[in-house]
């Protein structure tokens, strides 16, 4: 019986030590004001998988996510040390183009936010934005990306409705589809499924298991079991530290730290 529970986990993890690193992060600190939040993160996140960061409510999940695509520019005070490389590039290096690195790493928030505008043009704002004018590449644009966030059946014939007539979870597939529109390598989803009733939860679960195959999914998530059934790698924080790091099967099954252990066996948290 043990062995046949224990020999799935062993390929996976040949198959993850396959996988290459797409995101980078060396001894990087993170400092609201005066406040460090983040503690010598070192941290490697492979490509076209998908990596859930875990760990109690105010623990730094958020303030890494939004580092990744430098989200937290916007908030004042806030001051980084250390590297985040992604594909190769220090994306806090002078030259790098803010606007392009977001092209690059798409973000999806918890509370769905499209555009006071059509379906259509929530999807084409983003290539729009790019320079896209031509109508037959933006219809093709438009309709890939819906049909990648699983939504363009549910739409197809609404296009020119506003996004605001979807529903909840609806919203938060054209959110998705709004990101993957302008060709990302890699999606950020902070919270993304907290806010929708479980059939939508679980609609944006597959999707993201059919995504992984183009795109890196970084996800915060507050529901370990979630973290369970769709991650590949899973991150748990503490108090602005990574305690732990690992293959999901193995970080919920065998923790190598106490912490973690006690964490995922709701000791607290
Ligand atoms: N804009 C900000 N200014 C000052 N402190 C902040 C700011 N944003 C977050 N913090 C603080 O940084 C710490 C980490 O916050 P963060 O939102 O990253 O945690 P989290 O793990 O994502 O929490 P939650 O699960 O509740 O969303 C917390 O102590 C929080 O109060």
């Amino acid at each position: 019986m043990s062995t046949t529970t224990e020999a799935p986990q062993v390929k996976e993890t040949t198959k993850t030590v396959d996988f290459k690193t797409i995101i980078d992060i060396k001894d990087m600190d993170l400092y609201y004001g005066t406040y460090h939040a983040l503690k010598k993160v070192n941290l490697t996140i492979p490509e076209k998988a998908v990596t859930a960061f875990i760990g109690p409510s105010g623990c730094g999940k958020s303030t890494l996510l939004r580092t990744l695509n430098r989200m937290n520019d916007m908030i004042p005070n806030t001051r980084i040390e250390g590297l985040v490389d992604i594909a190769g590039t220090d994306i806090y290096s002078n030259e790098v183009d803010v606007e392009t690195l977001r092209k690059k790493v798409g973000m999806v928030f918890q509370q769905a936010n499209p555009f006071p505008k059509s379906i259509y043009d929530n999807v084409a704002y983003g290539p729009r934005l790019h320079g896209i004018k031509n109508k037959a590449q933006l219809d093709e644009i438009v309709e890939q990306s819906l049909k990648q966030a699983a939504l363009w059946n549910e739409v197809k014939d609404f296009l020119k409705r506003s996004a605001f007539s979807l529903s909840g979870g609806q919203q938060q597939r054209l959110c998705i589809a709004r990101a993957l529109a302008v060709n990302p390598e890699i999606l950020l989803m902070d919270e993304a499924t907290s806010a929708l009733d479980p059939i939508s939860t679980l609609k944006i679960e597959e999707l993201t298991q059919e995504l992984k195959n183009k795109y890196t999914i970084v996800m915060v998530t507050h529901n370990m079991h979630q973290a369970a059934r769709i991650s590949d790698q899973t991150v748990f924080f503490l108090n602005g530290e990574v305690v732990e790091f690992d293959q999901t099967d193995k970080l919920f099954s065998n923790p190598s730290d106490k912490r973690t252990e006690d964490y995922i066996t709701g000791r607290f948290g």
